[in-house]
């Protein structure tokens, strides 16, 4: 029961509210991106129009138009709603920077990931599904979506500098997922001989992207042979690993690097809880099914790498609000 009733409390209570709406918003926007809402909305319409051709409750429509014109992702004149710049880059369906499987990727994990944070929190980590099943079609579509919306060619502009770049022949990216990664090292340097490792099933969603550009191989890092004699080996996103299963995995990569080959990792690191809090909830998310942990400090990840054989030549940081993301580049010692 509040004590106080007359006076303004000595903090600003925006800090509650604020976060409470960010979920509503997302919600109403996970629910129109369900729906392909936007596309509908690719000329000038009435809430009334769009309903009728999606079969939906006329009223609550409209809500929910008005509710998007409040996030900023439709405009309303005289009764009639269009997009956004915003809808128009990221949420319809034929755009480049279409972010919406993302975004059905952000609401799977509130449902069976978030939603169990109080259980976990009082019984101990419910359990990490070690099958590879999560990384369906669905999955590698939303990565390739947060790659094109800025890491993909923050990273380009990175690696294309670098020395060992330039005179690369064999290049692996490993847990290429999309291929975006491989197949635009490809571009720039077409004498390169691009490679992407991932799982069986996986690869066939990558073939839709790389098409016969990239040599595919398919297997499980953690068991398989990724192949010899690579230049460079990429990886970005896959080495959140518990330390000995990371420690296992960068040993095969550097057997697998020749003598003067390098690593180049992407991934996201905690060094600064509140510059870094992407990465601070997405370890969290990772500890209410996993035991260990997965996710790194820079100079804890730097550490392993040595402790593998590695040098650690260079850490560039390509970090955006959305994307806390250092990129390592480790040498063969
Ligand atoms: C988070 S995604 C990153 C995809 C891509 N590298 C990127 O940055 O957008 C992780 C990728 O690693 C692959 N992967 C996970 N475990 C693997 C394993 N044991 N063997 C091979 N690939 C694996 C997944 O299939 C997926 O493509």
């Amino acid at each position: 029961m509040p004590k106080k009733v007359i006076e303004l409390p000595p903090a600003d209570p925006n800090i509650i509210s604020e976060l409470a709406q960010s979920v509503e918003k997302f919600s109403v926007l996970a629910t129109a991106v369900e729906l392909n809402l936007f596309d509908h909305f690719k000329k000038p319409k009435s809430a009334e129009e769009v309903a009728k051709e999606l079969n939906l409750d006329e009223r609550l429509t409209k809500k929910v138009c008005n509710a998007l014109v409040a996030s900023g992702f439709l405009k309303e004149i005289n009764g009639k709603y269009s997009l956004t710049k915003a809808s128009k880059v990221f949420l319809l369906s034929d755009s480049p920077f279409y972010q919406g499987n993302l975004i059905k990727l952000y609401k799977k994990t509130r449902e069976e990931r978030w939603s169990k944070l109080l259980e976990a929190l009082k019984n101990g980590p419910l359990g990490f599904q070690g099958n590879n099943s999560v990384f369906n079609e669905s999955f590698i579509l939303a990565m390739a979506e947060g790659a094109v919306r800025g890491d993909l060619p923050k990273t380009v502009e990175v690696v294309k500098e670098l020395p060992e770049f330039k005179r690369a022949k064999k290049l692996l990216d490993l847990g290429g997922g999309h291929g975006l990664y491989a197949l635009a090292f490809k571009e720039i340097n077409p004498e390169l001989d691009a490679y992407v490792f991932d799982l069986p099933h996986v690869l066939e969603t990558t073939k839709k992207f790389v098409g016969d550009k990239v040599n595919l191989i398919p297997g499980d890092f953690t068991k398989d042979e990724i192949g010899s004699g690579y230049d460079i080996i990429f990886a970005s996103d896959v080495l959140y690993r518990p330390h000995e299963e990371l420690t296992k995995i960068l040993k095969k990569v550097h057997a697998s690097l020749s003598d003067d080959g390098i690593l180049i990792t992407k991934h996201w690191y905690i060094d600064d809880l509140k510059e870094d809090s992407t990465a601070v909830f997405f370890d969290l998310m990772f500890s209410i099914l996993d035991k260990v942990d997965r996710v790194y400090s820079t100079p804890e990840f730097c550490d392993i790498l040595e402790s593998c054989g590695f040098e650690v030549v260079d850490i560039v940081d390509i970090s955006d609000t959305h994307s806390p993301s250092k990129i390592i580049v480790a040498k063969v010692r």
